[in-house]
């Protein structure tokens, strides 16, 4: 974990350049990207009337349009996510189209290739962009694209794209999960999100950063973790033979943790009641794994499992000791970690509710992963948009 004293990294928004300063519309095409220690999010807004004519110009946007959103796939390893498509959406006075795009940090140099190919360079001249690779990327885009990124920062980017996001689909953005330990009964609920504050913000990317939100232009980094999504990927990997995250997912769902960690009951024979600890309860990680007889019989499956709820049980555990610290209630996870991963969601769910005592809530959103690139897609609007 990063060391930290109290109140760290406080940023005050406005301190930090929330405003643009600009008071035109920028010529499309319009994007937002957020590069990240493992995936690189892109954002595209698709207007839905194009511009006519028949300029150099004109072609070039019809072009990109028609690439980006005639596809889902994009090369080997870029992905539109379809289902989170946000249609009808004002932006900057434009009734459009989101659309969200993501292909992994490592395969920036084709996706650079690719966006000369179709011509951006010759419209583009800036792009917003946030994450660590807005900064180790910078000469590469320069270089190659002749595209100069206008660097945000990525808890700002995060945070603004969240709250914009979450505005336009005020009910079915935020939800939580009731009865997560009750396979049959479990579900999904809509949650109204419309009065938020003071909220946690957990970002589970590559690793973990976590942020005190108490109102828009307010909130601070009070901590993080190096154990994050990038871990489970990484030892999951290792352990397993797996390749992409998907995998490892499907192997977790298939897996029994049991096998691996020792739990309350392997070292007690039941509960430790004494201090509410139930037999049930991970006593020590991968506790098991020490005996020979016991690695034998444990499957790629059980490790899978036992990587995914090590890696979530730790990041649940700080996000409660920062919530009850500072008297938060609601606690928000985002970051791609938790794509197609309801085990984890399921998890953190249960764990909120039942170390607080029923008086935390662990919250989701839908469009997970992708705040810190719409964050960038607003900052290319005039000042006015932004407020
Ligand atoms: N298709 C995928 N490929 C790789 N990782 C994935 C994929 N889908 C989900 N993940 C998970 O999401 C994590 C990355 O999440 P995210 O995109 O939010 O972070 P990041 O921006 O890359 O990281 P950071 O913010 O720490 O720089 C990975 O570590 C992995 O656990
Ligand atoms: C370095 C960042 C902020 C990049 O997004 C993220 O990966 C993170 O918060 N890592 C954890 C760092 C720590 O607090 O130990």
């Amino acid at each position: 974990m990063a060391e930290q004293t109290g109140e760290s990294s406080s940023i005050k928004a406005e301190e930090n350049g929330v405003s643009n300063g600009v008071d035109e519309y920028p010529s499309m095409p319009w994007f937002g990207m957020d590069i990240g220690g493992t995936l690189c999010k892109l954002v595209y807004f698709e207007p839905k009337d194009m511009m006519q004519g028949e300029t150099e110009e004109v072609e070039i946007l019809k072009n990109i349009r028609k690439y980006l959103t005639k596809n889902s796939s994009y090369g080997k390893s870029g992905h539109r996510d379809t289902h989170l498509q946000m249609d009808n959406v004002q932006l900057g006075g434009v009734l459009g189209t989101i659309h969200f795009i993501r292909f992994p940090t490592s395969q920036m140099e084709k996706f650079l290739c690719l966006a000369n190919q179709k011509g951006m360079a010759k419209l583009i001249t800036t792009v917003c962009a946030t994450g660590g690779g807005a900064y180790k990327f910078e000469e590469d885009f320069k270089k190659s694209v002749n595209m100069k990124l206008e660097k945000c920062d990525e808890f700002e980017s995060l945070l603004r794209g969240l709250l914009y996001i979450d505005k336009n689909n005020p009910t079915t953005e935020c939800y939580y999960w009731c009865n997560p330990t009750d396979e049959i009964k479990c579900a999904k609920v809509n949650y109204d999100f419309s009065q938020p504050y003071p909220f946690l913000l957990v970002n589970v990317g590559s690793g973990v950063s976590i942020l005190a939100v108490n109102s828009p232009t307010d909130y601070s980094r009070v901590s993080g973790t190096s154990l994050g999504g990038g871990t489970f990927l990484g030892l999951c990997c290792l352990l397993t033979g797996c390749n992409t995250f998907e995998e490892a997912i499907e192997l977790a769902a298939e897996g029994d943790h049991t096998n691996v960690d020792k739990l309350v009951k392997d070292i007690y024979g039941g509960d430790y009641v004494k201090f509410g600890l139930p037999g049930d309860l991970v006593a020590s990680s991968f506790g098991q794994m020490n005996s020979r007889e016991r690695r034998n019989k444990v499957s790629k499956q059980d490790l899978a499992r036992a990587t995914l709820v090590t890696i979530t049980n730790n990041i649940g555990s700080i996000a409660i000791m920062c919530a009850k610290q500072r008297k938060i209630e609601r606690v928000v996870f985002v970051g791609n970690f938790l794509r197609v991963n309801p085990i984890a969601m399921k998890l953190l769910a249960y764990a909120m509710e039942y170390w607080s005592g029923g008086q935390m809530k662990a919250l989701f959103l839908k469009h997970e992963g992708y705040f810190g690139a719409v964050g960038c897609l607003l900052r290319i609007m005039p000042t006015s948009e932004l407020t």
